[in-house]
């Protein structure tokens, strides 16, 4: 074994051991923790997808824990402005203007997980400068810049009440690597300690109890970038990853059928250049996660559909019917091409 080999076995082992860090407090999400952490080592911002009260500020305290680097959060309101993100104004206690550093900037470099809950109640104005922070990792505030090379974006969408919102674009969802949905467990014990277990009513305590910084996170984009360099795709993968391309702009031609519409009719634009980018990163992360140094087709079956589906454009007519489409779609076209 080469140095490097070394290296990423003894990180594949300190990834694990976050996952299993982290679903000592979040219980009953091992498929979640997953691929949160997938997008960690792959560096990609996430999109989730939940009711409220569900667990994701705990997942996303947790993982910041775990990683050892900062974690800030900002509500989507209506009436939030860009420059909300960046600084507080207010009045001292000697009656004096001040200006304060906002959720953004205030832990400078260390930033490593910024949670914007409830990103559809924002306006795009917001929405445009989070797009830019997360493709640049960098703003301008207080006649410098700050930059976050370590930050990974996660952002919520409230799907329950829908007035007063503002969907985000085709085009920024796009820069999301995966959209990832949290459930309540099903699990009768599982539901049983998160009602009676005061462990699980006190987020601060129950993140405080795991082990801080198991990880050098400042190391991740050098890890994440040999991580992509040492899992190989065979000419046969790269064969299938371009059907399985092409059958998401044309489903029809490799005959995915879906009960009630034409699926000859029903896509917009298929997956873009930087959607099968992703889902090529986020496959050898897990291929790296299962101990390979080579991805197979279940790794890229494994995230397709969170790395795929949110990007997907359907004609406008079946745009309002995405929650019930999506997931047929994705089974549909995982189904109809041949894997080698
Ligand atoms: N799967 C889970 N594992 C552990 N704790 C959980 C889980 N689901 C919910 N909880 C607990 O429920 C409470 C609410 O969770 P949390 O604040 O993380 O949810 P949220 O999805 O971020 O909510 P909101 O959308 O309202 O911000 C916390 O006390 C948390 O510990």
């Amino acid at each position: 074994m080469d140095r490097s080999d070394a290296l990423l076995q003894d990180w594949r082992e300190r990834a694990l051991a976050i996952e299993r860090e982290v679903s000592t407090a979040v219980m009953g999400q091992a498929r979640v923790i997953r691929l949160v952490n997938t997008a960690v080592f792959a560096r990609g911002h996430v999109l989730l997808q939940g009711d409220v009260g569900v667990g994701k500020t705990t997942l996303l305290r947790a993982f910041a824990r775990v990683l050892g680097g900062a974690y800030a959060r900002t509500e989507g309101t209506i009436d939030l402005m860009p420059n909300d993100l960046i600084y507080y104004t207010y009045i001292s206690a000697e009656g004096r203007p001040a200006v304060d550093p906002g959720p953004l900037i205030e832990h400078g470099e260390d930033l490593a997980i910024f949670f914007f809950n409830e990103i559809n109640r924002a306006r795009p104005q917001v929405h445009s400068l989070l797009l830019r922070v997360m493709a640049e990792r960098s703003v301008s505030a207080f006649n410098r810049e700050w930059r976050f090379p370590h930050l990974q974006v996660f952002a919520d969408r409230n799907r329950v009440e829908r007035e007063e919102t503002f969907e985000i674009a085709s085009a920024a969802r796009d820069r999301f690597m995966m959209e990832v949905t949290i459930e309540t467990p099903a699990d009768e014990d599982q539901r049983r300690a998160l009602m009676f277990d005061p462990r699980y009513h006190d987020t601060d305590a129950l993140v405080a109890s795991l082990a801080g910084g198991m990880l050098a996170y400042r190391e991740l984009n050098d890890i994440a970038a040999q991580i992509q360099r040492s899992v190989q795709t065979s000419e046969r993968l790269q064969q299938y990853a371009l059907e399985l391309w092409r059958a998401t702009a044309a489903p029809a031609d490799y005959g995915v059928k879906l009960s009630g519409l034409d699926t000859a009719q029903l896509m917009l634009a298929g997956a873009s250049p930087r959607g099968m980018s992703m889902l090529l990163r986020a496959a050898r992360v897990t291929a790296w996660l299962e101990g390979r140094d080579y991805a197979t087709p279940e790794d890229l079956q494994a995230v397709f559909d969170v790395t795929i589906a949110h990007r997907l454009c359907f004609q406008p007519v079946y745009e309002m019917r995405r929650p019930e489409i999506a997931a047929p779609l994705i089974a549909g076209i995982l189904g109809s091409v041949a894997a080698p």
